[in-house]
């Protein structure tokens, strides 16, 4: 039975200090290290769960640090790793960098959660030329990688967990399948709309209550697929440590309201 071990980096600096970040590259917090650690003794203190074959990433230095410091823990830094701006944070448009809580005030509780939360929630984008664009020869070097294997899409200048979806999917099903398919087990260390995004799409969640799950730094999901299908085996995710997934959810869900 292949697996799937899906997590949010650790905290980043941004995380820490309230901000909303997007694609903006920022790294871990001191703190998101350790997370980062904690999340692979989490996968190594498992008894029945199996070590990945493969791992894919972001093009972000957050989700990367926390990929590298997870396979060195596992002694698995030797395993295949994958970077693709399709497992990018959603982006975040023109709110990129600035405070949650000057936001929220700005624009009130129902517009703040439909940015962060709603399925089909589009932040105000940022200009074609706009600095929190954030496109530089990272995310165009993946646009010529993409045409090889048949992907097109465009750089986003800001997403709903909707158009997260459409980005990620294509990539999803060519690319990561094909791994599962043939018996590998994948870890995914990316953002926490992306994890919302696959969660989505693999246990058909519906658009409303989808807006009311928050993911949590740097606690690992296990998700069993039944091999004929790689369809979830089970109807429900695990994560690795439940207890600590929802406290630290609910800290995400509240984040800017102090
Ligand atoms: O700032 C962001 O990019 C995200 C994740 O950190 O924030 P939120 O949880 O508000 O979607």
């Amino acid at each position: 039975m292949p697996q799937i071990i899906i997590l949010r980096h650790g905290e980043s600096e941004w995380n820490k200090s309230n901000k909303f970040c997007g694609w903006v590259d920022i790294p871990l917090s001191v703190n998101g290290k350790d997370q980062a650690l904690k999340s692979a003794d989490l996968i190594l203190q498992q008894t029945n769960m199996k070590m990945p074959d493969v791992c894919f990433t972001s093009r972000l230095t957050r989700a990367n640090q926390t990929a590298e410091i997870i396979l060195d823990r596992l002694n698995r830094l030797y395993i295949d790793t994958y970077k693709t701006w399709r497992l990018n944070e959603r982006h975040y448009g023109a709110l990129q960098g600035r405070d949650k809580t000057e936001v929220l005030n700005e624009f009130g509780k129902e517009k703040y959660m439909f940015w962060r939360r709603a399925f089909t929630g589009c932040p105000p984008l940022c200009k074609e030329d706009a600095k929190c664009r954030c496109v530089d020869g990272r995310y165009a070097i993946d646009t010529e990688d993409e045409q090889k294997m048949g992907l097109s899409g465009e750089l986003p200048r800001g997403e709903s967990l909707k158009m997260v979806i459409d980005r990620l999917m294509p990539y999803y099903r060519l690319v990561i399948e094909k791994h599962l398919s043939q018996g590998r087990n994948v870890l995914i260390v990316t953002h926490g709309s992306v994890v919302r995004a696959l969660l989505k799409v693999l246990y058909e969640i519906g658009d409303d209550a989808i807006s009311h799950i928050d993911i949590p730094n740097g606690i690992p999901i296990r998700i069993d697929l039944d091999p004929a299908t790689l369809r979830p085996a089970s109807e429900k995710w695990v994560y690795l440590d439940p207890e600590r997934a929802k406290v630290e959810a609910e800290k995400v869900r509240l984040q800017g309201f102090k």
